[in-house]
């Protein structure tokens, strides 16, 4: 359904936009309908680039980003509003998203205006409210309020239901749960859960893996924009390949081990611009510096 391949982003920085940065680096992967896919890196490794890509607020420097077959990157205009028709994001801050004077149920009205503007009042209203209780929210307590009467895991599930007004077949989910306390968090997880039930792709992006491990069926590591190690969570998680997924895993933090005695994560070694190679089914690894593990690698399929 979503495949990017071979995508780079290089930013321009600096003063005058003279400098650049490589946000992204090569990533190859593909996402299928009902699959949930958690990319996975610390702060600037290039996921919410990735992330404004799919959704095509961004353009790759290089490589295609499709979308059931048809390339995304240079959409505009009607392809693009019916590209979001099936694809849509919500992301970290959902204050920002709304505007603090209007209602916050004006982001389903934009939605009407731009998508059916033909529906009547009253049909539009139930498939609100059906939509607002799709995601367990109470629409006598949450329509018509302002944004700031509402709560943050609220504002977000809002936003989710806003999507699912449309015929959406993949969400992309950038660090929703990070500004969420723990009982809201809890909430979205499974809101996120039963979207997948009912069929479709979600693309989530965080920093945390015990998250990424909790929801996802395929884990893509990054690290300073490049793909380290992919494939089924389980794998990725139950036997990690690259050292730096394995430093990831074992700084999470666990009860009874001492802050002291954790590792510090990896950062700078083990680059190589070689392709993944497959290590097992459904398990591919940037190439590294460690002769254990390089013993009977496959390349990857093209
Ligand atoms: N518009 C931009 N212009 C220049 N550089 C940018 C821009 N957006 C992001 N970057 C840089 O690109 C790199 C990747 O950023 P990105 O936001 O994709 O990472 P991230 O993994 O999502 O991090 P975080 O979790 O902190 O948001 C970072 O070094 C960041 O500073």
């Amino acid at each position: 359904m979503l495949k990017l391949d071979r995508v780079s982003k290089t930013y321009r920085v600096g003063a005058f936009g003279r400098g650049t940065l490589q946000a992204v680096r090569d990533v190859s992967f593909e996402l299928k309908p009902g699959q949930v896919m958690s990319l996975i890196g610390e702060s600037g490794s290039g996921k919410s680039t990735i992330g404004r890509m799919v959704l095509r607020l961004l353009r790759p420097t290089e490589g295609t980003i499709t979308f059931d077959g048809q390339d995304i990157t240079g959409l505009r205009g009607g392809g693009l509003k019916e590209y979001y028709r099936h694809a849509q994001g919500v992301f970290q801050d959902p204050f920002s998203t709304y505007n603090p004077i209007f209602r916050a149920d004006r982001v389903f009205a934009m939605i009407r205006q731009s998508y059916f503007p033909g529906v009547k009042d009253d049909e539009w209203g139930d498939r609100v409210v059906e939509s607002v209780r799709s995601v367990n929210l109470n629409p006598d307590l949450v329509l018509g309020r302002y944004p700031h009467q509402l709560s943050g895991g609220q504002l977000q599930r809002l936003l989710v239901a806003r999507a699912l007004l449309l015929d959406i077949k993949l969400l992309v989910a950038d660090e929703i749960i990070s500004m969420l306390d723990a009982s809201t968090r809890i909430d979205v997880l499974n809101l996120l859960a039963d979207l997948k039930e009912r069929g479709l792709a979600i693309m989530f992006i965080t920093h945390d893996l015990s998250l990424g491990n909790y929801l996802s069926d395929q884990a893509v590591i990054l690290h300073k924009g490049r793909i380290v190690e992919r494939g089924g969570t389980e794998r990725v998680f139950g036997d990690p390949r690259h050292p730096y997924t394995r430093t990831l895993l074992a700084s999470v933090p666990r009860l009874g081990v001492r802050w002291e005695d954790l590792p510090v994560p990896e950062t700078g070694a083990h680059e190589c611009d070689a392709p993944l190679e497959q290590v097992e089914d459904d398990h591919f690894v940037a190439c590294f510096d460690d002769a254990d593990v390089h013993h009977g690698r496959k390349s990857e399929p093209v």
